[in-house]
């Protein structure tokens, strides 16, 4: 999966977002997209499920029917309860809903099951940031497509649940599903055998490990390495 030479211009904008933007996705690893805000990460996952149309390039992903894009702004009813999402998507995904909570769940975690079961009968409106993302992703990633993107995943949510939804990301990598994430949290690339795409003022700027980022810019600092490369 590929994006070679992008260009896009938002209609109303004056200056075009992406001149040149290439990169390639790795199939074994978590792609993870990182940029200034306003650089164009939610515009380039917009552009990679086909909601938008790049003016020019060559797009090589999957067609729509086989991606899973989890925006930021996943809108479902505050007063729907955990529940009631759950049996929701298990019905667009053509598969009964059970109403015993631990069916909806792979993962044999104790505080993971301990937290469904709570949720379960929690309206979405009442969960924490941390929880409804949990919850979301969770029941997502269940859906069977062939690559998943995830603006965002992690931002605002604590160690703990950013440490659970990176579980469920890495069952995705390891069932063989290409996955790209967005974050602004570099340090917890640090530990992630990720694939890092870095785009800044139009183009791609950078592709590949974080540790030779990190050695690009001579810095064992992920956030200074960020401050150095958006300076350029
Ligand atoms: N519909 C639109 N029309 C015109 N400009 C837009 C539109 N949507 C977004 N933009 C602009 O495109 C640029 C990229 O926005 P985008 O949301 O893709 O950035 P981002 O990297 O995801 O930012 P953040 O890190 O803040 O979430 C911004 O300058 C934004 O104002």
């Amino acid at each position: 999966m590929k994006a070679e030479q992008i260009i896009y211009k938002y209609k109303q904008a004056k200056k075009v977002l992406f001149e040149d933007v290439s990169f390639r996705l790795h199939p074994d690893k978590i792609n993870v997209l990182v940029g200034p805000n306003g650089a164009g990460k939610t515009t380039l996952f917009d552009c990679i499920s086909g909601i938008l149309r790049p003016q020019a390039g060559n797009m090589v992903f999957p067609r729509m029917d086989d991606i899973l894009y989890v925006t930021q702004s996943v809108f479902f009813s505050p007063e729907l309860k955990g529940k009631d999402f759950l049996k929701f998507i298990k019905r667009i995904g053509n598969q009964p809903a059970s109403s015993q909570p631990l069916d909806y769940m792979k993962s044999e975690d104790e505080r993971e099951k301990e937290l469904l079961l709570k949720l379960w009968d929690l309206k979405i409106g009442k969960m924490s940031v941390g929880e409804r993302k949990w919850l979301f992703i969770m029941m997502l990633t269940q859906i069977e497509r062939e690559l998943y993107l995830l603006d965002e995943p992690t931002s605002g949510v604590d160690p703990t649940s950013r440490k659970r939804i990176f579980n469920l990301v890495n069952h995705l990598v390891a069932r063989k599903k290409t996955v790209v994430i967005s974050t602004h949290q570099l340090n917890e690339l640090l530990h992630l055998d990720c694939h890092m795409i870095f785009l800044h003022k139009g183009k791609i700027r950078y592709e590949g490990n974080i540790d030779k980022w990190l050695e690009m810019h001579d810095t064992d600092d992920p956030d200074h390495a960020f401050d150095l490369a958006t300076s350029l």
